[in-house]
C-alpha cells in the first residue's frame, strides 16, 4: 500500500444514558476496544446460532466525551486538510437516537454543545483568516435525500429562488473528472463564518419545518451538509489552484424495520433507509474486498453522493453512534459490525490541483517576455544587437531566398546567419529553389521530348530509336542545371537506359571497346548521315559522286523487310544506320540482302519511280566510266568518308596492336638469346668439371663452383621471365586477330558500297554483275586482286598481317615463314600490284615500299 494510501477511520460514541448496559457492553481501557456480550433471545427458539459474544476495535470510543474533544479528535485535521486541497468526509452512522445529529450538528441552541458542523466552520475561518497569502471562497450547500429524492435544504433562500416561478429541474448526481456533485443543488457563498452558520441553520430550519411535513421522525432522511473551498495564492500570479470540499452526512437511522413496528407511510420510509443504508453496506463490503470486481455505486442516490467519500480521493472519517442501552445490543452491534467494515476501506487523497487556461496563457505570456528581455541583455553584452527573434516578414524571406541564389551561382562564398529564424528562412529558401528547379526541369524536358515511363521498356526504345539525340541533349540541360533532384534523377536514369538500349545497338558486330565509337561520336555519324540524306532528296540532279534519292532501293539495305507503318521504317532505318556506322559484318550482310532485291522484278508503284529513276540517270551517265581506282579516292572522300574513317581509325588500333605484338615478340626473342647463352655457359662448367674431374663431397654428391650455381639460378629466372611474356603474347595475339578482324569487316563494307555507287552511277545493267570483288579494283587490266588489296591494305600492311598470322600459330616457325614473306613480298611486286601500282602511287599520301617495308622483325623463339 502506497503511503498516499489511507484506511477510512472509524470511532464510536455512546450516546449518555442513566441505562448503560453495563453487564453487556465492556469498553476496554484502550479506548478503542469494546466487547458486547448478549443473551440469547428466547423468542428465536431452541436451536438458533445466534452469535452472543462480539468484540469490536474502532480508532477510538468516546464515551461521555465532551463535543470539543470529538471534534478536535475526528475533524479538526480534515479541515485543516481540506485548506490544503484535500477533499474530506464525516458521516454519522447509527440507529435513530443514537446522536448522530448531535454528533454533527449539536444542540444548536447551545453553543457548547454545538456538533462538527459549526466547529468546522468556525476552525476554517480562523484558519483562513491566518493564511493572508491565498484567498479562499467558501460556499456551503445543503441535501437531503429522502425516500430516493433529493431536496435542496438551502432552496429557500432568495438567491437559490431567483428563478422560482420556473419549475426548478430534478436534481442529479453526477460525476465527472473534478468529483462527485449534484446538479441543481444551490450552493451559497459565505464571506465569513457567520454567514456559513446562517446557512447551516437556516438548511436546519427546512430540514425541522420537512420533518413535520414529511415525515414524524427526523431520521428518515439521510442529510449532508457541504462545505467547497477554493483556494489561491496571493503572492504568485500561479494558474494553478486548489479546490476541495468537506461533507458533513448525517445518515438517517439504521434500525431494522422489524424494530421500527411501522406501518404504512413509515413502513416505505423504513424500506427507502434500510434499501439505501443496505447499498451503502455493499459498497462498503465491495470496496473492502480485495477481489472486487464492481462496486454498486449508483445502486442509491446516497451512494452514488458518496463515492468520492468512500474509496475516493477524500480523508473520511465515519462516526458510529450507539446507545448503549440493553434494548439497543443488537442495533449496537449492528453498527459496529458496520463500522469495522469501514475500517477495511482504503482511499486515497490527494490534492485537487485545477489549472486556469486563461491563466495558464497569461502566465506563458509573461514568461516568454522575462525570457526575451533576458536574451536582449545578453546580445547586447555579446554585441549582437542587430538579432531579431520575430518571424521573418515577407521581404526578409525573399532577401534570404536572392542570397541562397547568389551562393548557388558563386556569388557569394558564405551565408550570413546570426540567429535561428534565418536558418530556417535559408532552408526554405533552398527548398524553394530546389523545387522552382524541379519544374523547370520537368517543365522544359516536356516541351523538349517525350517522357516515357520506365516501366514500358518497348516505349522507351521505340521512342530511343525514333529520337536518338535525347541522350546527348537531356544531358546537357542536366549539366547545366547540375540538379540532381529524385524527379531528375528518374528522367535521367530513363534517359541512361535509352542511351544503353541505343549502345546496346551500336555495339553489336564490334564488341572490342577499343574500337567502339562513342555515343556522341556514333550520334553525330547519324545526324551527318541523315543531313546528307536531306540534302540529298532535295536535289533535283543526280551527281554520280553525289549519291542517288534515299529510296533507291540500293540503299535501302533492309527494303525487302520494309514494314508498313512509319514508326517501323524508322526502326528500320535506324538499324541501317548503326549497321553502317559500327557493325561491317551486319552491314555486309544487309548489303548482300540489298542488292538481291535490287535484282528482282519491280512490280509496285515506288519500284516503277525507282525504274523511271534508273532512266534518268542513265540518260546522265558518262559516256566513258573514270578508272574505279579515281573513282574509288573520289568515294572515299566523300560518299563512304565515314566508313573510310572508321577503316582508318580501325587500321590504326591494328596497327598499334600489332607494334606491341612485335615489340613483345622482340622482348622475348631476346630473352631466348639470353637463355642460350646461359645454357652454353652451363656446357662449360659441364666440360670444365669433366675435364678436372668432378669434386664429390661425403655422400657422393657433386660440388659445383658458386658461378656455376648463380648461372643456374639466373637460368630459372629466365626461364619463368620467359613463360610469362610468352603468356602476354598468347593474349596480345587474341586482340590482334579480333581487330585484323573488324578491319578486313569493315573494309569489305568500304568497297561494297564503292561497287554499289560505282555501278549505279556509272555503268548499265549489263554491267551491274561486274564488281571489284570479282574483277578487282582497275578491272579493265582483268587482275583479280585480293580484296585487302584492292581496298586499302598496303605491302607492309600485307606483310605484317602475314609475320602476325605466321607468328601466331607457331613461334617456333619464324624462320620457315620469314623466308616465305619475303617470297610473297616479292610475287606481289612482280605481278599483281605492278598494273596498278603507278595509280596507287600517284594517290597523294600513298607509302612506298621503300619507306615502310622494314625487315621482318627476327622471331627465333626456340626452348
Ligand atoms: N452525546 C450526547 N450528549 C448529550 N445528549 C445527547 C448525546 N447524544 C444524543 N443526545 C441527545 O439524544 C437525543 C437524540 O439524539 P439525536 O437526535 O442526535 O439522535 P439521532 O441519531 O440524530 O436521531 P435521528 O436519527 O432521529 O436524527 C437528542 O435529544 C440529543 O440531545
Amino acid at each position: 500500500m502506497s503511503n498516499r494510501n489511507r484506511k477510512v477511520r472509524v470511532w464510536g460514541r455512546f450516546r449518555p444514558t442513566s441505562n448503560f448496559a453495563k453487564e453487556n457492553i465492556e469498553l476496554l481501557n484502550d479506548s478503542k476496544s469494546v466487547s458486547i456480550h448478549m443473551q440469547r433471545d428466547p423468542k428465536k427458539g431452541v436451536v438458533n446460532n445466534q452469535i452472543l459474544d462480539w468484540a469490536f476495535k474502532l480508532d477510538g470510543i468516546f464515551n461521555n466525551v465532551d463535543q470539543e474533544v470529538v471534534y478536535n479528535t475526528v475533524a479538526a485535521d480534515i479541515v485543516k486538510g481540506s485548506l490544503g486541497g484535500y477533499n474530506g468526509t464525516l458521516m454519522c452512522y447509527g440507529q435513530t437516537g443514537a446522536g448522530k445529529t448531535f454528533t454533527m450538528t449539536g444542540a444548536t441552541e447551545s453553543y457548547r454543545h454545538r456538533g462538527l458542523i459549526p466547529r468546522a466552520i468556525s476552525q476554517l475561518f480562523k484558519l483562513i483568516e491566518e493564511k493572508l497569502e491565498y484567498s479562499f471562497n467558501v460556499r456551503v450547500s445543503y441535501l437531503e435525500i429522502y425516500n430516493e429524492s433529493m431536496f435542496d435544504l438551502l432552496g429557500t433562500l432568495p438567491e437559490a429562488s431567483l428563478n422560482s416561478n420556473k419549475e426548478p429541474d430534478p436534481m442529479v448526481v453526477i460525476e465527472n473528472q473534478d468529483g462527485v456533485f449534484v446538479k441543481g443543488l444551490s450552493c451559497h457563498l459565505a464571506q465569513n463564518e457567520e454567514e456559513a452558520l446562517d446557512l447551516l441553520f437556516e438548511g436546519e430550519t427546512s430540514r425541522s419545518i420537512a420533518a413535520h411535513q414529511l415525515n414524524k421522525q427526523s431520521s428518515r432522511s439521510h442529510c449532508i451538509f457541504t462545505i467547497y473551498l477554493e483556494s489561491r495564492s496571493r503572492t504568485e500570479s500561479n494558474a494553478k489552484y486548489t479546490v476541495s470540499k468537506i461533507n458533513f452526512v448525517d445518515l438517517a437511522g439504521s434500525e431494522r424495520l422489524s424494530k421500527t413496528k411501522s406501518e404504512g407511510k413509515t413502513k416505505e420510509e423504513a424500506l427507502y433507509i434500510n434499501k439505501s443504508l443496505s447499498f451503502l453496506e455493499q459498497v462498503v463490503i465491495a470496496l473492502a474486498s480485495r477481489n472486487r470486481e464492481h462496486v454498486p455505486f449508483r445502486q442509491s442516490k446516497l451512494t452514488h453522493f458518496l463515492k468520492d467519500s468512500i474509496g475516493g480521493n477524500c480523508n473520511t472519517v465515519l462516526i458510529a453512534n450507539m446507545w448503549a442501552e440493553k434494548a439497543q445490543l443488537e442495533e449496537t452491534v449492528s453498527t459496529l459490525r458496520f463500522s469495522t467494515r469501514m475500517m477495511c476501506v482504503t482511499n486515497e487523497p490527494c490534492v485537487n490541483e485545477i489549472y486556469d487556461p486563461a491563466m495558464l496563457v497569461k502566465k506563458l505570456q509573461q514568461e516568454i517576455q522575462h525570457l526575451k528581455s533576458e536574451l536582449a541583455m545578453h546580445d547586447t553584452l555579446t554585441n549582437r544587437m542587430s538579432v531579431s527573434y520575430e518571424p521573418l516578414s515577407e521581404q526578409q524571406r525573399n532577401e534570404i531566398k536572392a542570397q541562397v541564389r547568389r551562393f548557388l551561382d558563386d556569388d557569394l562564398d558564405r551565408l550570413d546567419i546570426i540567429n535561428l529564424e534565418q536558418i530556417n528562412g535559408t532552408y526554405n529558401a533552398f527548398r524553394e529553389i530546389y523545387r522552382d528547379a524541379e519544374r523547370e526541369i520537368e517543365a522544359k524536358l516536356k516541351d523538349k521530348y517525350v517522357l516515357l515511363s520506365k516501366s514500358e521498356p518497348l516505349a522507351v526504345s521505340q521512342h530511343a530509336l525514333n529520337e536518338p539525340s535525347i541522350l546527348t541533349d537531356s544531358k546537357k540541360i542536366f549539366d547545366r542545371m547540375n540538379k540532381k533532384s529524385e524527379t531528375a534523377l528518374n528522367v535521367q536514369d530513363e534517359l541512361n537506359a535509352v542511351g544503353e538500349l541505343e549502345g546496346a545497338n551500336v555495339s553489336v558486330g564490334h564488341a572490342s571497346k577499343l574500337l567502339r565509337a562513342e555515343s556522341s561520336q556514333v550520334i553525330q555519324l547519324k545526324k551527318k548521315e541523315r543531313e546528307r540524306e536531306k540534302k540529298k532528296n532535295s536535289k533535283e540532279s543526280l551527281s554520280p559522286v553525289s549519291g542517288k534519292p534515299a529510296s533507291s532501293p540500293s540503299h535501302s539495305a533492309k527494303g525487302e523487310h520494309k514494314a508498313d507503318s512509319p514508326g517501323a521504317e524508322k526502326l528500320e532505318s535506324k538499324e541501317k544506320d548503326i549497321d553502317v556506322s559500327a557493325s561491317p559484318v551486319s552491314s555486309a550482310d544487309n548489303y548482300s540482302r540489298g542488292v538481291d532485291r535490287v535484282q528482282k522484278p519491280r512490280l509496285d508503284e515506288s519500284e516503277r519511280d525507282e525504274e523511271d529513276e534508273d532512266k534518268l540517270k542513265s540518260k546522265l551517265r558518262p559516256d566513258t566510266p573514270p578508272s574505279r581506282t579515281s573513282a574509288f579516292e573520289d568515294f572515299k572522300a566523300d560518299r563512304g568518308s565515314e566508313i573510310n574513317r572508321i577503316l582508318i581509325e580501325n587500321k590504326a588500333i591494328l596497327a598499334s596492336k600489332k607494334k606491341e605484338y612485335s615489340d613483345l615478340a622482340n622482348q622475348i626473342n631476346n630473352i631466348k638469346h639470353s637463355i642460350d647463352e646461359s645454357k652454353g655457359s652451363l656446357e662449360q662448367f659441364q666440360l670444365q668439371r669433366e675435364e678436372n674431374g668432378p669434386l664429390l663431397n661425403e655422400d657422393g654428391d657433386i660440388i659445383i663452383s658458386e658461378e656455376e650455381f648463380i648461372e643456374i639460378q639466373h637460368l630459372k629466372d629466365l626461364k619463368i621471365i620467359y613463360r610469362s611474356k610468352y603468356d602476354e603474347l598468347h593474349n596480345l595475339k587474341s586482340e590482334v586477330i579480333y581487330c585484323q578482324k573488324l578491319v578486313d569487316q569493315c573494309r569489305l563494307k568500304l568497297i561494297q558500297e564503292f561497287d554499289n555507287w560505282y555501278s549505279e552511277s556509272f555503268l548499265g545493267l549489263n554491267d551491274e554483275n561486274q564488281t571489284s570483288l570479282n574483277v578487282g579494283l582497275g578491272a579493265k587490266l582483268g587482275v583479280t586482286l585480293p580484296i585487302t588489296s584492292i581496298a586499302d591494305e598496303d605491302e607492309q600492311e600485307k606483310f605484317e598481317r602475314m609475320q602476325m598470322e605466321m607468328m601466331m600459330n607457331n613461334p617456333e616457325s619464324a624462320a620457315y615463314y620469314n623466308a616465305k614473306i619475303k617470297t610473297a613480298k616479292r610475287k606481289l611486286y612482280g605481278t599483281s600490284m605492278k598494273p596498278t601500282q603507278s595509280i596507287y602511287l600517284r594517290q597523294p599520301g600513298t607509302p612506298t615500299m621503300t619507306i615502310r617495308n622494314k625487315p621482318p622483325t627476327m622471331l627465333q623463339i626456340q626452348y
